[in-house]
């Protein structure tokens, strides 16, 4: 029925009935790959949801999925600071250096442990603070202490949750990254408009995070994969295999191909796959991290002034440029 027909309370019920549809749709659309419904009818809803809101201002909600477009044009980047400090990660080049690792652990904790092993995404690392479920901050790492805040660039990627499953307060950290394929495409784009055309994902991603022009930063079709809970609500986990499920649980993307190894073999394994992959994976990576899988070991190792005792990096060599392009069609 038209807006005019709507008393406020109506258009208000009308208008949380919508988002929570349009919620729904948006997560089903990036997690599952037949989404529910054509495009036509989210557009619809989606119309109708603005038309509600223009007609009456007073029942727009900050987290309504109205509000995520980008849209402001920001002066300058506040800056953050990180109470947990975002760290940074030790990293090996060779096996014998991981083994070196592994029996420096085994000594400290005086028995062999488990270890969650995960890709290393190549992008750039960023923090999500949430209150009470809701989106309240975003912000690079910075130099580990001091970040920038990018909340509204944050809110225009969709695979960032505004609101989650859970009332819950946290603090999550993952991975911005550009795909390689929406990277071949700006790259493209910005030959077709005589602009500077990026060197590596990573550096698209960042540029795209750090515009000011937020409706830019939409654009770049930029993704997450977050891995780790800052700081914990009651929530009841164990391990970084588990927290990673619950950041799942919660409404994050997180990436699938995390493999809780019992020994160095299994890790030996765990590269062999991933190395053979490579390639064909639609983001970058850059090696695996190895992560103490029981967080009270994590906390027992503790970490150094910048860098955890509980985790390493491994990196593989780089991979020659070409074939990354020649593996990747041009799309017009
Ligand atoms: C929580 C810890 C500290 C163990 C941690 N720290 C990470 N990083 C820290 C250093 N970072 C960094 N960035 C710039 C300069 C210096 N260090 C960039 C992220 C991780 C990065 C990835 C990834 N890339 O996929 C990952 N799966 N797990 C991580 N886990």
């Amino acid at each position: 029925k038209p807006v005019t027909a709507y008393s406020e309370q109506e258009a208000s019920e009308a208008a949380i009935a919508l988002r929570q549809t349009l919620n729904q749709w948006s997560e089903d659309y990036y997690t599952k790959d037949n989404p529910e419904v054509e495009d036509h009818v989210y557009d619809a809803a989606y119309r109708d949801l603005q038309e509600l809101e223009t007609a009456f201002p007073s029942i727009v909600t900050p987290d309504s999925i109205t509000q995520r477009v980008g849209g402001a044009v920001l002066s300058g980047f506040t800056k953050v600071r990180h109470e947990i400090p975002m760290l940074s990660m030790g990293d090996v080049f060779s096996r014998d250096e991981l083994t070196e690792f592994d029996q420096r652990i085994q000594k400290n904790v005086g028995h062999p442990v488990a270890y969650n092993v995960e890709l290393k995404i190549d992008g750039l690392a960023i923090s999500l603070v949430y209150e009470n479920g809701k989106l309240v901050q975003g912000s690079t790492r910075g130099d580990g202490t001091i970040g920038e805040d990018i909340t509204q660039n944050l809110q225009t990627i969709s695979s960032i949750p505004q609101t989650l499953t859970k009332p819950v307060s946290i603090e999550v950290r993952g991975e911005c990254y550009m795909p390689k394929q929406a990277f071949a495409n700006l790259n493209h784009q910005q030959e077709e408009r005589g602009e500077a055309v990026f060197a590596n994902p990573r550096n698209a991603a960042a540029g795209s995070l750090r515009q000011l022009d937020t409706r830019v930063t939409k654009a770049r079709k930029l993704d997450t994969f977050i891995y780790t809970i800052s700081t914990f609500d009651d929530l009841q986990v164990k391990t970084q295999h588990e927290a990673i499920e619950t950041l799942e649980e919660l409404g994050f993307m997180t990436n699938p191909t995390q493999r809780v190894c019992h020994n160095l073999e299994e890790v030996w394994q765990y590269i062999d796959d991933y190395q053979a992959q490579r390639d064909d994976l639609p983001y970058g990576i850059d090696g695996i991290v190895l992560k103490v899988n029981d967080l009270k070991l994590q906390s027992q190792l503790g970490h150094t002034v910048k860098v955890p005792r509980w985790e390493i990096a491994y990196k593989f060599p780089p991979e020659e440029a070409q074939t990354v392009v020649r593996k990747i069609e041009w799309t017009v």
